[in-house]
């Protein structure tokens, strides 16, 4: 059997966690042979509810956890990590946005960062979740300079879920059918969730998504309007935000990232942007990537018209404002 992995869950004590570790426990991200150890961070106060999880983690009986460590401590946490979920941060409430969120964990990643460049291994792959997610791992990789920035990525694959499951219940398919729907730019109300490229199998014939949809109107209004407004949605509804759909994107995304894309399909994840479709670089951006060799690279040469310029445009520039004023909160 391997070596274990070291993999830590930050904001383990909380609700995205409390499905995450299951998955990771068993094998669904890193391998059915992949032995783990792993490293629970929270707050000083959550300790006693980080050890009844542990108990219950205990209680899984899943021979693949070789060991479990659990801190208040960031230095503690980080040593020597190969993997980082960083979950931990304050979710936000109904009618809230995202962005709203910034002044309160911002902070928690700017340090995290910090302690992250002293004691994670140069090779850690970096996925944030806490909100805002994007500009949070910007500021993560900022304050972690001794990491590849290609290291840090943030999660937008919630995001595809949802698309991918939106289309496939309008073609009355499973969503395992739909492929290659593409997330672009922030994990926030202005992100562009986009088919253009998108294809289906019906019936074992793969199509454009857009023809097998036959209603641009649909496509391009109230289609991105729902995957955009799905978060709030599903924070209407059940007063606390997502957390088993969360957990199960989090864990798609990190499993891509170290077994790979198949074929010609991608994933969307939020990657520093190298300047790619116009996006100012340096910008946590939700691309469409490949994965090979536990290496993403943004798919080039993607044809975008006028319509999806303007959404394109318009979430990096929020992203840009995030971005600075989330390093005015760290000086
Ligand atoms: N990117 C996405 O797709 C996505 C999806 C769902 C939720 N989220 C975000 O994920 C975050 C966590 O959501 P949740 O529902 O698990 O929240 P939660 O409140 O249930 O859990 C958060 C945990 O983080 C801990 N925490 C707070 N500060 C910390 C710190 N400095 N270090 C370590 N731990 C700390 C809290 O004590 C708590 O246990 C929120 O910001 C939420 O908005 C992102
Ligand atoms: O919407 C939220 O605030 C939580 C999460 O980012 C989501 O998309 O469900």
């Amino acid at each position: 059997m391997a070596e274990p992995l070291t993999v830590v869950i930050t904001g383990a004590a909380g609700q995205i966690a409390y499905s995450l570790l299951y998955s990771i426990a068993k094998g669904d991200v890193f391998g059915k042979d992949q032995p783990v150890i792993l490293h629970l961070l929270d707050i000083t106060p959550m300790m006693g509810v980080l050890e009844g999880v542990i108990m219950e983690l205990q209680d899984c009986s899943i021979s693949l956890v070789r060991n479990v460590i659990a801190t208040a401590d960031p230095l503690v946490a980080f040593k020597n990590v190969d993997a980082a979920f960083m979950v931990g941060a304050m979710p936000r409430k109904d009618g809230m946005e995202r962005k709203d969120l910034l002044k309160a964990n911002v902070k928690i990643f700017f340090e995290q960062g910090q302690a992250m460049d002293k004691v994670a291994k140069k090779t850690v792959k970096v996925l944030v979740v806490g909100n805002p997610a994007n500009t949070n791992a910007c500021i993560l990789s900022k304050y972690a300079p001794s990491i590849p920035k290609e290291n840090f990525t943030c999660l937008t694959r919630l995001d595809q879920n949802r698309a991918q499951a939106q289309i496939a219940a309008k073609l009355n398919v499973t969503a395992d059918k739909v492929t290659n729907v593409i997330i672009w730019g922030n994990h926030s109300s202005t992100q562009f969730p986009d088919v253009a490229h998108a294809k289906v199998d019906l019936n074992g014939k793969v199509v454009p998504v857009r023809e097998a949809i036959n209603d641009d109107s649909y496509l391009k209004n109230d289609f991105v309007a729902s995957v955009q407004q799905r978060g709030a949605a599903v924070i209407k509804a059940r007063k606390l935000s997502s957390a088993m759909s969360a957990a199960k994107a989090a864990a798609d995304h990190m499993h891509d990232w170290f077994f790979g894309t198949k074929g010609d399909n991608w994933v969307s994840m939020g990657v520093i942007s190298d300047g790619s479709y116009g996006i100012q670089e340096g910008l946590m951006y939700s691309y469409p990537v490949r994965i090979a060799d536990k290496k993403w690279t943004i798919v080039q040469g993607l044809s975008i018209d006028d319509f999806a310029r303007g959404k394109l445009d318009a979430t990096a520039a929020e992203l840009k404002e995030e971005l600075e004023a989330a390093i005015a909160e760290c000086t």
